[in-house]
């Protein structure tokens, strides 16, 4: 009988095998990577159709060939689809496109103050990567009724006409609307220059607009030292509708997370017609049934949505607000076609800037008769509210007295000296572009015409004159300055300080 027992070689060897098989089975099993994947049945236009992938939520994000994103809009019961946020040659019809399981996010933080990104974070001022690890969903909920606050503290835009009669309060939303080079992104920017060295965040959205037209904006913030207070987030006229249509909401998400911080943060969409443009395309590439204007159904409810989400947050969370400041652009005039409508009804007022007073250099073009805010008025600082008061009525009957004077060969003293200080009133809110004006500067231009100070002036040397009281304030007026800044009332002497200094400059 030969021996069977094992060699001690043999024995070491199946002891090492026995001891890989059990510390093997003792650790834990590797996990398996499972992805969905589907097939790519058609692609064109910013969109595509796929089909495979029935567990796939709304907007949810895919994974195109090339590392393209893409955002799932329609959920069919055969196919879905899809926009798509880049371009990409090797996306064709028959390529397998992967679920991700998550919703399309973009980054949030500090780190994005003073930079050019797009939707996504890619980086477009030519600058270092962003070093940023937090990322937030593009879509939120906005706050619930609970969770807000009145509007109660002011938004000053630092342009005299608006501060003074259609004044904005924080967590205000108020529609920029006019026809084509009325001046409406002159607005929005002079608005965000005049935050400067407040704690103020600023959030420049430009949706579908020209490279160049973007640069000059980013230039005049960076000259205005306010580029590092402020965000600028762009999709050019040449993206994807895709990356249009996701632009804003990826803006308001970088700006909430600012005001969940407890900062007030101003957000300028420039402009929703785009917005709008772009969202038709893609719904009827997707063969979404067209609406009024060949809007889809849905067109009111993307603005809506969006933003709802600026609001002033109740002090228990932690009181930050946002502001929004849409802009829209008018054909011909009509206020009242589809998009507009929709947007004056859902935001807190609009101001409207008219193409004939562009014309006529009175600029900026804000047409008093038609622009209104709801709700800032109760946001104004109290010193300025006693001499921006009844302004706004004063003056626009001083503009019907003057078009009946057209026709009036002889006009009685009483409506001669209206008319002389409408037209100064005229004058004084007339501003030049980026030139915005601290509240004392503009309550004294206000009160000088108000008292009549400058009736006597001839409306060629107002500008001037003003100038010379805007320059003798900076040194002589600080403590006024300080107790208007402070939200507090002015006394009857503090008026009458302020009215001998008037009187000193202009008779100097
Ligand atoms: N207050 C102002 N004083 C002088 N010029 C101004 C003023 N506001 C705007 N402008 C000039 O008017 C022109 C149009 O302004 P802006 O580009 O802001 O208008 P817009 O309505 O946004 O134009 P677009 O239709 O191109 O969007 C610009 O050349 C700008 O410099």
């Amino acid at each position: 009988m030969p021996d069977l027992k094992p060699t001690q070689d043999l024995q070491n060897s199946l002891d090492k095998v026995a001891s890989i098989y059990t510390e093997a089975l003792a650790k834990p099993a590797a996990d398996l990577l499972m992805t969905e994947t589907g097939i790519i049945t058609f692609v064109g236009g910013g969109i595509a159709r796929v089909k495979g992938l029935p567990d796939a939520f709304s907007e949810e994000v895919l994974l195109f060939p090339g590392n393209v994103l893409g955002i799932t809009l329609n959920l069919g019961v055969e196919e879905i689809g899809v926009i798509l946020l880049g371009d990409d040659p090797k996306i064709k019809a028959g390529e397998v496109v992967r679920r991700t399981g998550h919703v399309a996010d973009t980054p949030v933080g500090d780190a994005l103050l003073g930079r050019v990104v797009d939707a996504t974070g890619k980086v477009l001022d030519g600058g270092s990567q962003l070093n940023i690890h937090t990322r937030m969903p593009m879509e939120r909920e906005a706050p619930a009724i609970m969770d807000r606050a009145p509007v109660k503290v002011p938004l000053q835009t630092g342009i005299k006409s608006i501060d003074a009669l259609i004044p904005i309060g924080r967590g205000q939303r108020e529609l920029i609307v006019g026809d084509r080079q009325t001046g409406k992104t002159s607005v929005a920017i002079d608005t965000i220059i005049n935050q400067r060295g407040t704690e103020m965040i600023c959030i420049y959205c430009a949706i579908g607009q020209r490279g160049t037209a973007v640069a000059r904006v980013v230039e005049t913030f960076r000259e205005a030292k306010m580029l590092e207070q402020t965000i600028v987030v762009v999709t050019s006229g040449e993206d994807q509708p895709g990356l249009q249509y996701m632009t804003p909401y990826a803006a308001t998400t970088m700006a909430e997370w600012f005001r969940d911080q407890g900062k007030p943060v101003l957000i300028v969409y420039d402009d929703l017609i785009r917005h709008a443009r772009a969202y038709r395309e893609l719904s009827l590439l997707l063969r979404r049934a067209p609406g009024r204007e060949a809007f889809p159904g849905d067109i009111f409810y993307i603005h809506s949505r969006l933003l709802e989400r600026s609001t002033q947050l109740s002090v228990a969370l932690g009181g930050g607000s946002m502001t929004a400041l849409p802009i829209i652009e008018t054909q011909a005039e009509d206020i009242s076609a589809y998009i507009p409508t929709n947007l004056v009804s859902i935001t807190d007022g609009q101001i409207y800037l008219s193409p004939g007073l562009f014309r006529k250099g009175l600029l900026p073009a804000v047409d008093t008769g038609r622009s209104v805010s709801r709700v800032g008025g109760k946001a104004q600082l109290p010193a300025y509210r006693e001499v921006a008061g009844d302004l706004r009525l004063s003056y626009s009957q001083f503009e019907e007295l003057e078009a009946f004077a057209r026709f009036a060969s002889r006009l009685d003293d009483e409506s001669q000296a209206a008319i002389t200080r409408g037209k100064r009133v005229r004058e004084v809110l007339k501003q030049a572009e980026h030139k915005p004006l601290t509240v004392i500067q503009q309550i004294a231009m206000l009160k000088a015409v108000n008292e009549g100070l400058f009736d006597q002036v001839e409306l060629d040397q107002l500008a001037k004159t003003q100038q010379k009281i805007a320059t003798a304030l900076d040194t002589q007026m600080k403590p006024l300055a300080t107790k208007v800044d402070a939200g507090k009332k002015l006394s009857d002497a503090d008026w009458q300080s302020l009215m001998d200094f008037l009187i000193g400059v202009i008779k100097g």
